[in-house]
Order: structure tokens, then sequence, then C-alpha cells
């Protein structure tokens, strides 16, 4: 029986859930990793359209301060991002571009979305804008940029659920296990999941788990959840130079058979608590 998401007046962690919508907004699912390049984008993508196959209303927030590389990977052109809603008159409606299994994709835009640069009408600007937009969504995928900086642990903080992408790369494990001790540390989460990509196989995957708990185990207070893990595998390269995803071009492959069973898991578990404000609420507030 699915725990996930909530249907109107079902009992949900000891209270009714009235409706589908409640105010403090969509489930927030942080995609993270140490190390650059590791598979992040792919992931969140694939994630979001495998959860929005599966009828669920799904954004995806690319907040990689970076190139927008979410949009890029579904072959999506948005012409606006949030800079426009912050420096121009656009809503975050008109901003939403739907990809895929009627995703809405919502692009960072350049720069725009460093929390700490925004002077705090500006935050409050795009907190009002969130809170007028009419988000019917279940779930908010947000694909973070990699490493450990300020606007990074801003949004896995805001998140009720973080994903750190990690490969049995040795630099990506340090790295990996780098951001999961500032998080353990800050008291962040204490709980993530870990997926590892570009595996050569079940074995490697599971070694590479292994190790990232067993040095959390032994030096961290947070717990390491196995969300799964994706191999190499080829048609994942050639989906992103195709600008389709994987999981449209190849369904039956490894790669989205595994994005199919994170998906069933993250759906078989209710969220953790809702915070008051939601996401964004979150954010803003960190930000002070
Ligand atoms: N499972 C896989 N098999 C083969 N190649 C892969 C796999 N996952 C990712 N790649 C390759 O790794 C590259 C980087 O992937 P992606 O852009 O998703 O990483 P990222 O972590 O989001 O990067 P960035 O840190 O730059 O945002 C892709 O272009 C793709 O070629």
């Amino acid at each position: 029986m699915k725990l996930w998401p909530p249907k109107a007046g079902r009992i949900y962690r000891g209270s009714i859930v009235k409706s589908e919508n409640t105010p403090s907004g969509p489930r927030a699912i942080a995609v993270a990793s140490g190390k650059g390049g590791v598979g992040k984008t792919s992931l969140s993508v694939n994630l979001a359209l495998c959860m929005a196959k599966m009828g669920l209303n799904v954004t995806l927030l690319d907040a990689d301060l970076g190139l927008a590389n979410a949009e890029v990977m579904l072959g999506l052109v948005p012409r606006f991002s949030l800079y426009e809603v912050l420096y121009g008159d656009k809503t975050i409606e008109e901003i939403t571009v739907q990809g895929p299994f009627g995703i809405n994709v919502i692009s960072g835009g350049s720069g725009c979305l460093e929390m700490a640069n925004l002077d705090h009408n500006r935050r409050q600007w795009l907190l009002k804008m969130f809170d007028r937009f009419n988000c019917r969504d279940d779930v908010l995928i947000i694909d973070n940029g990699a490493g450990i900086n300020k606007n990074v642990l801003g949004f896995l903080a805001a998140a009720g659920e973080v994903i750190i992408v990690v490969t049995p790369d040795p630099t990506s494990l340090t790295d990996a296990y780098a951001l999961i001790k500032v998080l353990a540390n800050y008291k962040v989460h204490s709980e993530v999941y870990l997926v590892v990509n570009r595996a050569s196989g079940k074995q490697e995957a599971i070694h590479t788990l292994n190790k990232i708990q067993t040095v959390a185990g032994r030096f961290l207070e947070i717990k390491i959840n196995n969300l799964g893990w994706i191999p190499e595998d080829r048609v994942v390269a050639q989906a992103i130079r195709k600008q389709q995803p994987f999981f449209i071009t190849s369904p039956s492959s490894t790669a989205s058979r595994s994005v199919a069973g994170m998906a069933e898991l993250l759906t078989g578990v209710a969220p953790s608590p809702a915070v008051s404000g939601g996401f964004w609420g979150k954010l803003m507030g960190l930000f002070g």
C-alpha cells in the first residue's frame, strides 16, 4: 500500500490529511553531490519523469547556478528563469516550462538563485511569488550545484529529503563524505539517501555504499539510506547527447529500471514531516 501522496481523509503520521494540497506545499527532494559531474542532473531529470509517469504532479527546479543542464537534457529552451521573476515582471507560471509527462521545469537562471547575494526584499518577493503560485504539485525535485557552499546547504536544509549522488571514484566518495559530514555536524538532516551512479555492477555499488555507511556509522550521527544504484550505461550518455532523457529513450534499460525502483521506494515511504511555510518559506527563513 502506498503511504504517499496522502489521499483526502487518510490518517497520516497521527493526523488526518484533509486534502492533497497542504499549505506547506509539495514534498521537496534535493539532489546533491560533493563532486561535480557525477550524474545529479541526469538523476533529477529522470526521477522527475518517472514520478510524473506514476501520476504525481512534479516540478523540477534547476538550482544549479552554473549552466541550465536540466533543461538541456530535456531538450527544452526556457525563455525565462527566476531572474525575470526577481528582476523583471514575470510570475512563476510565466517562467515555468512543461516537459514530458507534464513535468514543470523552473530554471533558476545563472547565479540569480544565489540566496546570500539576494537582499531581504528580493527574497521576500520570491517567497511571495511562490506563495501566489497556485501549486498543485506533489513533488518538487531540486537539482543542486556541486560542492559545499552556503547556497547548496540552504537548499538541502530547506528540503525535506536529500539524495546524495556518488560514483565509485575515490574522489567522488571523499567529496560526498565531506558533504554528508557537514549535514551531520550541523544537524541539517539526520538521514540522507545515497545513490551510487556509474557502478560497473551491483557488487561495486554495494561496496561503494558500504564504504560510506561504515565511515559515517563510525564517525557521524547520520543515517545513510540506500536508494539504489545506476550502472555505467552508454544509454545515459547517448540520451544526454540526444537531449532526450533515458527514461524516455530507453525505458527498459537497467538505468531506467533503477530510477523506477528509486521512485517506487520514495513514494512507498512517507515524507519527513512538512515544515510550516514549506520549502520556500524555510529557505528564505534560513537566509534571514
Ligand atoms: N550512469 C551513467 N552512465 C554513463 N555515463 C553517465 C552516467 N551518469 C552520468 N553520466 C555522464 O556523466 C556526465 C555528467 O552527468 P550530469 O550532468 O548528470 O552530472 P552532474 O552531477 O549534474 O554535473 P554538474 O556537477 O556539472 O552539474 C553526463 O554528461 C554523462 O555523459
